[in-house]
């Protein structure tokens, strides 16, 4: 397996395991890791994880779990089984869910980072209000992020926005994992709250999720190419 020291995940955001790997096969490795998400999961199940780990890429699974303690804890251990660098929950679920997929993992000495999901990208104040939530959205994230760190996780999901005040509240170990990102040359989407590649490595983020600015492009490779150009 590759291990790269690259900050950037890329988002296998595909309806088959034949159009996922299609696209893995156009890039490196050593130069970026994938993200497997729920669509994918859904339809081509563990297959996927093997045949991306077998082109040597590590693998970001994200099914943001959310459900009772064992439950979550149970399906952490399956995902960390498997092999994948990183899985996620949503923070939400709360401290006791959080504390135990924590623990399983110690238990069984997997070492798959853990991290949980703060304010989806895709959100906004209203969006919070609907929900009850009555919080500015960076304080929301906060509070989020500091019960994760209090429950053993290793970092959250989270915009760039937020990434300089987890930071400094968190630590710069603490791991910042955050989509939303925006090459100039790219277009928004339904992404709320967004930056740029550079922007958002000078916030603090450790890690940076890139979906259809690379995947939708002509050439992925070259955008991918263009977004490091825009990280030195
Ligand atoms: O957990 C995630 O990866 C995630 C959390 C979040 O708050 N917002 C968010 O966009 N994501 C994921 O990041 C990727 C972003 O893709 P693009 O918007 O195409 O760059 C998608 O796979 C989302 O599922």
């Amino acid at each position: 397996m590759a291990v790269t020291e690259s900050p950037l995940i890329i988002a296998l955001d595909y309806p088959s395991l034949d159009a996922a790997l299609c696209m893995a096969d156009q890039l490196d490795p050593s130069r970026c890791r994938l993200k497997v998400g729920k669509e994918l999961f859904t339809r081509s199940g563990p297959a996927v994880l093997e045949a991306l780990h077998g082109r040597g890429f590590e693998v970001f699974l994200d099914l943001k779990f959310h459900d009772i303690p064992n439950t979550v804890a149970s399906a952490v251990e399956a995902a960390a089984e498997q092999g994948v660098w990183m899985v996620n929950l949503h923070a939400s679920g709360g401290r006791a869910m959080m504390e135990a997929a924590a623990a399983r993992l110690a238990q069984q000495r997997l070492t798959t980072h853990l991290i949980a999901v703060t304010v989806l990208t895709s959100m906004q104040v209203s969006d919070l209000e609907d929900v009850g939530v009555f919080s500015a959205v960076s304080d929301q994230v906060t509070r989020l992020a500091q019960l994760a760190k209090q429950s053993g996780l290793h970092g959250v999901v989270c915009s760039a926005q937020e990434a300089t005040q987890l930071a400094s509240l968190c630590g710069d170990e603490f791991l910042k994992v955050t989509p939303g990102i925006r090459p100039a040359f790219a277009a928004a989407n339904d992404q709320q709250r967004i930056m740029t590649p550079r922007d958002a490595m000078q916030a603090g983020s450790t890690h940076l999720v890139v979906g259809r600015p690379v995947t939708q492009a002509e050439h992925p490779m070259d955008a991918l190419k263009a977004i490091e150009q825009e990280l030195v």
